[in-house]
């Protein structure tokens, strides 16, 4: 399985649709040789759906021997609702390309015999020699198209009764009404996804962070049926970083490291579209004077030159794959770049985006908090304190222990009037996402606030017991889960900087990091940080890449120019 990171839901956009286009145009469609594509709803593909049109229109794709397979339908809604799914892959795609209708493949979920009906669309799709390519999404609970946890993973098209967390889900299409979302749909199964010859799903969200740890990390299980992507030769993930926030560190590192290493090892000649590897890299192919982009530093080192470099990528990136003779388009269509200053990289899975810094994204996290119309402070369930700066705040010993068990609920430190939430037994949350105070306890006590904080209120992100109410942050709405998840997740990297802004005022011990830190498995992200604003400053030149035991100099060559872009692969 192949798990591209990308920044953000537009990059990740971007990529699949790239992807997709890329794909197509290889395969060389004709009328006896269709490439048939399976094609998903949800709000996660309009992007792609979005990109897919601009390329049509400027000619660098054509779907004239396209023909396509939506993944699911709800039962009874009418084909002219908004919301049914036949309406929105018009909206948004068929009616703005040049697919021919006959090959255009809707599920109907109010034809008269439901279980014949999807019987129909299994032959269907078996008469055409089977989707090649199905691009998916996935619901918060790990469904794809419609494939509910339990879901068997050999299951083909049928009637599914959702899940109330899908219902809940898209209860948002439909006024945030759930009792206006159908309950019934007709879905492809999990094993007519298995038997496409590719998977490409697309994962973005905070909110299907468990899904994906569940997908990549876990096993193959039938509660999450995205699982079942384990299982197959040639399935692809890319998601955005919000999307990992539940994957282990070294997962993400790992998946990040391919790139990198791949495009050092191999170069992005010798890596098929499909990620398949025809040989190493050899001198002659570092002959020409190549830029080495910020996408071919380390992850997380980056921080320094990103900013910087972006202007240089987005300079040069179009200008090399418009001058790539080797990518695998040879039709020509790969040369415009998008205008929006994302995409403006070039054809993103050819040139992949640099790793954000965690500085960096925890700058865009905090800025996307404050422009946020759901503020924190307009939430409804939970009461945030102002500040009391200056005011001495001592915390019993252990008060905010990071390294105990969750199970000791809500133990609190009462400050004055003031209870502070210390440690938390809600496990409806992760707990790195609940508001830390936790960066006092490595160092004991805390002997000041100090003066006004640098980014918003330290007590911003602390929760106050006495209005806290444990029953009530079970989120009623869709909406409201999305809020209140926003919300801790957000204060968690608003204490981060509170964590920096504490280092100024407060004694370190002389051991930090060493021992406390150290031994607390979730806090690998602060042992990578310690208490310092400087960010280091690294000399492309320098760089070598390890991963297991290869570690690769960079070729001299390769620090004057150039692009680094490669695809990923791993099975
Ligand atoms: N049946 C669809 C799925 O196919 C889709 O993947 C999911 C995610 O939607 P979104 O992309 O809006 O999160 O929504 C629905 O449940």
């Amino acid at each position: 399985m192949r798990l591209i990171i990308r920044d953000d839901p537009k990059a990740v956009a971007y990529y699949a649709a790239n992807y997709v286009r890329q794909r197509i145009n290889e395969f060389k469609p004709t009328r006896s040789r269709p490439f048939v594509l399976g094609l998903p709803t949800g709000s996660t593909p309009v992007e792609v759906y979005w990109h897919l049109v601009d390329y049509y229109k400027r000619g660098q794709v054509s779907f004239r021997h396209v023909i396509t397979f939506s993944m699911d339908e709800y039962v009874g809604l009418p084909r002219e609702h908004p919301e049914s799914y036949c309406a929105f892959m018009r909206r948004h795609l068929y009616d703005h390309i040049n697919l021919r209708s006959e090959n255009i493949h809707m599920l109907d979920g109010n034809a008269e015999d439901l279980a014949a009906e999807c019987q129909r669309y299994e032959d269907k799709i078996r008469e055409v020699g089977g989707i090649e390519l199905f691009l998916g999404g996935i619901g918060p609970d790990g469904h794809i198209a419609f494939n509910e946890p339990g879901s068997s993973l050999e299951s083909v098209t049928r009637v599914k009764t959702l899940a109330y967390e899908t219902v809940l889900a898209n209860a948002r299409f439909f006024g945030g009404d759930v009792n206006k979302v159908p309950k019934l749909a007709l879905t492809v199964g999990v094993g007519t996804v298995r038997a496409a010859r590719e998977v490409l799903l697309i994962i973005t969200g905070a909110h299907k962070a468990v899904a994906l740890a569940k997908c990549i990390e876990e096993g193959v299980n039938h509660m999450w049926t995205v699982s079942v992507v384990q299982l197959h030769p040639s399935a692809m993930i890319v998601c955005d970083e919000d999307a990992t926030l539940e994957l282990h560190v070294k997962t993400v590192r790992y998946f990040k490291s391919i790139e990198q290493v791949q495009e050092q090892l191999i170069g992005r000649q010798h890596i098929g579209l499909k990620g398949s590897i025809s040989k190493l890299a050899s001198s002659s192919d570092h002959a020409s004077p190549r830029r080495v982009s910020a996408s071919a530093l380390p992850p997380f080192e980056a921080a320094s030159n990103s900013e910087e470099e972006t202007e240089d990528d987005d300079g040069d990136a179009s200008q090399s794959a418009s001058g790539d003779e080797d990518t695998a388009d040879n039709n020509n269509l790969l040369a415009d770049s998008p205008s929006d200053s994302q995409a403006a990289r070039t054809d993103d899975f050819l040139a992949p985006a640099a790793p954000p810094s965690r500085r960096s994204f925890r700058k865009r996290a905090l800025s996307s908090y404050e422009s946020s119309p759901n503020p924190a402070s307009k939430l409804p369930k939970l009461s945030v304190k102002s500040a009391e700066p200056n005011q001495p705040t001592t915390l019993p010993p252990n008060a905010n222990d990071d390294n105990d068990d969750d199970d000791d609920d809500s133990r609190s430190a009462s400050t004055g009037s003031h209870s502070y939430l210390a440690a938390t037994g809600n496990h409806h949350y992760p707990r790195y996402m609940l508001p830390r105070t936790s960066g006092m306890s490595t160092m004991g006590e805390i002997h000041a606030l100090g003066p006004s904080p640098p980014i918003r209120s330290p007590a911003d992100s602390m929760v106050n017991l006495n209005s806290y109410d444990n029953s009530s942050v079970y989120p009623a709405t869709w909406h409201e889960y999305e809020d209140q998840f926003n919300y801790f997740y957000n204060c968690h990297f608003i204490e981060q900087d509170y964590y920096d802004y504490l280092a100024g005022s407060t004694r370190r011990p002389d051991n930090y990091g060493e021992e406390d830190i150290a031994n607390d498995d979730d806090n690998d992200d602060y042992m990578e940080e310690p208490f310092s604003d400087e960010i280091p400053n690294v000399d492309v030149a320098d760089i070598d890449v390890h991963m297991g035991d290869v570690s690769v100099a960079q070729p001299a060559a390769e620090t004057e120019l150039c692009d680094a872009s490669s695809d990923s692969s791993t099975t």
